[in-house]
């Protein structure tokens, strides 16, 4: 992919998955500046990845080609602001928004009026180069910019346009929060493990190789289905057809509809806000 000169302003989580994920990827650790307020994160940063640090926004922003905005959304406003109050000038560089609940029209003005942006859904698992990121860009911008994007997201994982930026919020609900919907019903597993006689650990593994393998069991065969993948488990009068019959009965499709649902209400409603 193109390397081009790639700011993050923010540190965070998020940043640190991305980084990770791209450094991994080969990208050239001297290209890539990451600035946040406070130097703990971004020492770590540099102690990790070799990439360069500061906690001067203004400047990253001003070596960058392509600045990606990864601090939490209800920051976005009041950070950019101070750029700009301080000089900064976004013109021929490209924005990535990876912010939740900000459109680009609103990225637009919180920017002073920079269009040049591509908004991004990205989530953790691009720290091992597992992500999953959606993508939208209004028709103007260029393909050299959607390409750049896509093929960042590509070193860290899978990535996927969406035509309407809607489609957004649906990725956020389907990909960007869903890592945490795995671990809360890892953690329930492994809580009731537990409970039947199985140290900390011991849960852990089951649950953690059982989840690794399952998710392995779905990538390796693209000619199955998840409902026959698990059939293959499920044998006739036998205990996974009761746990599903339990899980069922106690309305497991209504529980993830509604808890996405959810999240993209939030995603919104930040959308109405921010
Ligand atoms: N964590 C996720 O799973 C995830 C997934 C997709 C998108 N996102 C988005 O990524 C963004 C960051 O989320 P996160 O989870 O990494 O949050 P985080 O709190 O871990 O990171 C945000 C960082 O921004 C820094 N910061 C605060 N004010 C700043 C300023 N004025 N200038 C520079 N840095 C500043 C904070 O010190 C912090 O290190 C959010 O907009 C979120 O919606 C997060
Ligand atoms: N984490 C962010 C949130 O919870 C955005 C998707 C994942 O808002």
């Amino acid at each position: 992919m193109e390397h081009r000169k790639l700011a993050f302003i923010g540190a965070g989580n998020m940043s640190r998955s991305l980084i990770s994920g791209l450094i991994q990827s080969g990208y050239p650790a001297d290209h890539i500046i990451a600035a946040n307020p406070s130097r703990p994160k971004l020492d770590a940063l540099a102690a990790d990845f070799g990439i360069c640090t500061t906690q001067n926004n203004l400047e990253a922003i001003e070596q960058a080609e392509a600045v990606v905005l990864a601090v939490k959304p209800q920051m976005m406003a009041a950070m950019l602001g101070e750029q700009l109050a301080a000089g900064a000038r976004f013109d021929g560089k490209l924005l990535i928004s990876i912010a939740a609940g900000i459109s680009v029209a609103r990225l637009e003005q919180m920017a002073g009026g920079h269009s040049n942006l591509v908004r991004t859904m990205p989530n953790t698992p691009s720290l091992l180069g597992l992500g999953m990121t959606g993508l939208y860009a209004r028709p103007h911008v260029a393909q050299a910019d959607r390409d750049y994007c896509q093929h960042m997201m590509e070193a860290v994982g899978q990535a996927l346009w969406v035509a309407e930026e809607d489609g957004i919020n649906q990725v956020i609900a389907a990909a960007g929060s869903a890592p945490a919907y795995f671990f809360l019903f890892m953690e329930a597993m492994a809580k009731e493990a537990e409970r039947n006689g199985f140290s900390a650990d011991e849960a852990r593994l089951l649950v953690q190789q059982t989840a690794l393998g399952a998710a392995n069991m779905v990538a390796a065969n693209p000619q199955l289905s998840l409902g026959q993948l698990r059939e293959q488990v499920t044998s006739k009068g036998g205990t996974t057809a009761e746990a599903i019959r339990s899980f069922n009965d106690n309305g497991l499709d209504r529980l993830v509809a509604d808890a996405m649902a959810a999240a993209v209400a939030r995603a919104r409603e930040l959308e109405s806000q921010l």
